[in-house]
């Protein structure tokens, strides 16, 4: 397990309470201490307990790739590179890599199973998404939830499908790789710009047209990125992003809020002490489509509002006449 926040750690709680061995490298060596000490993640999901005979947390990186069979990326995107480029291009030779990151490499502007299948030469096959509507809060609370796996080989699919499903827990193979990937990405830009307009004081009528405007928008560029048949209906897809456009837990929706309120970007970051991926994700979504040129004025508003300083009230008033 790569990363230690709030989904690593939810994650890390799944799989080992099933009977996985997980190694968990987190960046911090005080954190992992305080875990062998506690059992307990001292800043992500701090009430959860952890078997430490099953998790074996540790800094060093190389050390817990080596001796693991699956590799779950859970770190925010925007960190995958500084932390797999310590790794050696062979490193991930036999094993299968799952991201569960919902997110874009920035800059690069390419999916993370993208960029691990390039940097470590793995054919997609090896490769795997967890999506679906669930948040590491309510994992960490034992709430029904339910899960997807995306991958093109069914094998890989179903065999980590298996290591998830609990009593609390349902776990459902897919083969759409990329457009489950980033219809997860783009659900945190919807999301973002819901909680932007919630903080302007737009109310219920307002985001129920935004997120049904928001499916088609989605669909467009999924479409026009690859035109395979898809039902963004599916939870992986339209579940998705609903529970983050509509949840008390949602970090895009109440990144979002506060810039709606008047924070900048900056002090929305601070204080959340959480990553929202919204706020890279739209910038990368935005670069990839000055080529595709697909309508997008939900990400085309968020994008101005956050990376060319428009004032959020004047960018949703400008989307509000486009919504329908
Ligand atoms: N939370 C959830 O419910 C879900 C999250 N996801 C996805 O999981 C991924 C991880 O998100 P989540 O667990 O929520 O993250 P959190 O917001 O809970 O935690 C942030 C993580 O980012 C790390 N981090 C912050 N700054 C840096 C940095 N400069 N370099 C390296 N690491 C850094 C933190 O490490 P440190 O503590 O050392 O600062 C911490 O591990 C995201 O892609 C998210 O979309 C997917 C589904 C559900
Ligand atoms: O992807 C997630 C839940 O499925 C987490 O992102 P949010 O916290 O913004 O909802």
């Amino acid at each position: 397990m790569l990363g230690g926040g709030s989904w690593a750690t939810a994650l890390t709680k799944i799989l080992s309470e099933n009977g996985s061995c997980v190694h968990w490298w987190m960046r911090g060596k005080d954190d992992v201490q305080h875990l062998l000490r506690t059992r307990h993640n001292p800043r992500y999901l701090s009430s959860v307990a952890l078997d430490l005979d099953r998790v074996l947390p540790t800094t060093d990186l190389k050390e817990a790739v080596a001796a693991a069979d699956w590799l779950v990326l859970a770190v925010p995107a925007a960190f995958v590179q500084s932390a797999l480029d310590k790794l050696d291009r062979d490193a991930l030779k036999g094993k299968r890599i799952i991201s569960a990151i919902k997110g874009m490499i920035p800059g690069k502007n390419v999916l993370v199973t993208d960029y691990v299948a390039e940097r470590f030469r793995l054919p997609h096959t090896r490769l795997g998404v967890v999506a679906g509507p669930c948040h590491a809060e309510e994992v960490a609370l034992e709430k029904q939830s339910y899960l997807t796996i995306g991958s093109p080989d069914a094998e890989l699919a179903e065999d980590f499908c298996r290591l998830l499903r609990n009593r609390y827990v349902k776990a459902n193979p897919a083969a759409d790789l990329d457009g489950i990937e980033y219809c997860a990405v783009m659900k945190n830009i919807i999301a973002l710009t819901g909680g932007i307009a919630h903080g302007l004081g737009y109310g219920d009528n307002f985001q129920a047209v935004l997120v049904s405007n928001a499916v088609q928008e989605m669909r467009r560029f999924a479409h026009a990125l690859n035109p395979e048949p898809r039902d963004l209906s599916g939870s992986a897809y339209l579940g998705d992003l609903l529970v983050t456009a509509y949840s008390q837990f949602s970090r895009n929706r109440t990144f979002g809020s506060m810039v709606g309120r008047g924070y900048s970007v900056k002090s929305a970051q601070m204080e959340m002490n959480m990553i929202a991926e919204g706020y890279y994700a739209v910038k990368s979504i935005h670069e990839i489509n000055r080529k595709l040129q697909v309508s997008m004025p939900i990400t085309t508003a968020a994008y101005n509002i956050l990376y060319e300083k428009i004032s959020p009230a004047t960018e949703i008033d400008l989307l509000k006449e486009k919504l329908k």
